[in-house]
């Protein structure tokens, strides 16, 4: 029987606090959700939500999928009616969807105090409409609401939920966590427990599990290993509450971890592109912790782990980054060895494996600096003019000495705020003074600089000060408080660099952080 991974992210995933996608945003949602290769798209409910309804009206001619049939999401008919005259019911024929996913109640007490209906009732409400929809043409999945939590208070009942939509004719009987507090262990035992009592093949079951306990991926697992082949899930976990399992996660698992092909060829390295344009679309920053798929995943800080990365990066790297479309990263702080030291120079095309003492300099400066509040980690660029200066043939050109410069701040009598800074440097031999004003000291000193050495280095004119991000470090071991300084600086052309300086006064620093910013872009200049 086919695996399936099914998404969920344009259904649950919308439930997550704070998200509202537009119908384009659901669209391009779908689009990148089948790039990545899932075989269903939950796409929303239709008739309940309009902004639903929508998306599969315009995803008729608007959407081509390559991989992922697309799902409409609707409840069973309501009690006491007919399931072919149920608005609701109708509506979801009406999304023109090759299958539909419902949601029924698995849980008696559910059944006897939310619908207020009785549990036969509620067996011929799931039965009357995966019929009716079955006989309509449709796939259809049938999610068993508290699942677990049902087959807990009354397994036989829960057990007879099951029968019934399987009888019926769903495809899958999806096994919800709906509370999301189940763990591995429990998912196995009820799994178990529930194959042996009715005798359902598992592969007819699927999973769907919430993240209350932080469980969900781990949950979504341990049923695949009791036999389920069908997974749901959201990119990045996104959902209700703390969110849904997340299927990138469940997929990289089951592919890398239990050897089970469950996406096309291809589709895995599409992951990081993926999951970080879903959630820009989502308006979410990254999780840059998230596992497989963020920033960090592959981020190594420990000294340690760097040295027996030189050997082999998979002494310390659970799978190759590259599988999910990741990259490995080398960090540079306080905790970072000569090997550390040595990789970050090579990812920056600088080869230190020749110069053992230069390396050993370096080591040594970047621990003694990040004891002084200095941060290389997110500071690249700083950290690269410190390699070079240690290395004779790849010095960095300083592009002026500095004689000295003054920043001014003017409070007018109208409120106004001015800054004004004067530079007095020397370029190519000349002494050049360059005064400007600017909305803020820094700003007033990063364009007297450019003034004066805009004659004698134009391009100058492409760079702009991007971002600027200040943090005060208490002082410990009797020493005073210090301020961090970190300068983004775009080139232009869409690339930027970060530079850092560090100084008791915010003034000072920030003017190592800009000369830095000033001499790494007119070095690669
Ligand atoms: C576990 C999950 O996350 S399932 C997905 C849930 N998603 C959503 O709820 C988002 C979209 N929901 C909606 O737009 C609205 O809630 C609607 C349109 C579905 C229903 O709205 P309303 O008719 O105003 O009802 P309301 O939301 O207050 O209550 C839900 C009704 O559905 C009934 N109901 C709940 N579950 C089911 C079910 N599985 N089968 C049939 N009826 C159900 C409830 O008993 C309640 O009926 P009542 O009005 O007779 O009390
Ligand atoms: C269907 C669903 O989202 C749940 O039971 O959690």
């Amino acid at each position: 029987m086919t695996f399936q991974v099914y998404d969920t992210t344009l259904r649950d995933g919308a439930q997550r606090e704070g998200v509202s996608y537009s119908v384009v945003d659901k669209l391009a949602v779908a689009r990148l959700l089948d790039e990545f290769g899932v075989g269903f798209i939950e796409g929303g409910w239709p008739g309940a939500v309009p902004k639903d309804t929508e998306f599969f009206r315009r995803a008729r001619t608007e959407l081509e999928l390559r991989h992922a049939v697309l799902v409409a999401f609707g409840a069973t008919r309501r009690a006491n009616t007919v399931a072919a005259d149920d608005p609701q019911v109708r509506g979801l024929l009406e999304a023109q969807t090759p299958a539909i996913a419902l949601v029924a109640k698995a849980d008696l007490r559910h059944v006897e105090r939310a619908l207020r209906t009785t549990a036969k009732e509620n067996l011929a409400m799931i039965h009357d409409t995966v019929t009716h929809l079955v006989a309509e043409g449709r796939r259809v999945f049938v999610d068993g609401e508290h699942f677990y939590d049902g087959y807990r208070h009354d397994p036989a009942y829960t057990a007879s939920v099951v029968e019934t939509a399987l009888a019926a004719g769903a495809e899958r009987f999806v096994l919800c966590d709906t509370n999301g507090g189940m763990l591995p262990s429990q998912v196995t035992a009820a799994i178990t427990d529930l194959t042996d009592r009715i005798g359902v093949a598992p592969e007819l079951l699927g999973m769907h599990a919430q993240n209350d306990t932080a469980c969900a991926v781990a949950n979504t697992i341990a049923a695949v290993e009791a036999g389920v082949r069908h997974v749901q899930g959201t990119a990045n976990g996104y959902g209700e509450r703390p969110g849904n399992a997340d299927i990138f996660a469940v997929v990289a698992n089951l592919q890398l971890k239990l050897g089970l092909p469950v996406l096309p060829e291809g589709c895995l390295e599409q992951m990081v592109r993926v999951s970080h344009a879903i959630a820009e679309i989502a308006n979410i920053a990254p999780d840059t912790h998230q596992a497989y798929a963020g920033a960090a995943a592959f981020a190594h800080k420990a000294g340690l782990h760097a040295s027996a990365i030189k050997v082999d990066p998979l002494l310390y790297n659970h799978v190759e980054p590259e599988v999910v479309g990741n990259d490995m990263r080398i960090l540079v702080t306080e905790m970072a060895g000569r090997a550390s030291i040595e990789l970050k120079s090579r990812e920056l095309g600088l080869d230190l494996a020749g110069h053992p003492e230069a390396l050993s300099r370096v080591t040594n400066r970047v621990k003694e600096l990040e004891a002084g509040g200095w941060s290389f980690e997110a500071a690249d660029a700083s950290f690269e003019l410190l390699v070079r200066s240690e290395l004779p043939d790849a010095a960095p050109v300083r592009p002026f000495a500095l004689e000295s410069y003054r920043v001014l701040v003017e409070h007018r009598e109208d409120g106004a705020v001015v800054s004004e800074a004067t530079v007095k440097i020397r370029v190519r031999g000349e002494r050049v003074i360059a005064t400007a004003e600017g909305n803020g000291p820094v700003n007033a000193l990063d364009e007297a600089l450019r003034v004066g050495l805009g004659r004698h280095y134009p391009e100058l004119r492409e760079f702009e000060l991007a971002d600027y991000k200040v943090r005060i470090l208490e002082g410990s071991h009797g020493t005073g408080a210090v301020t961090r300084v970190l300068v983004e600086t775009a080139n232009g052309r869409g690339g930027g660099w970060t530079t850092v300086g560090v100084h008791p006064n915010v003034v000072e620093a920030s003017w190592h952080a800009l000369v830095d910013a000033l001499t790494y872009g007119l070095g690669r200049a």
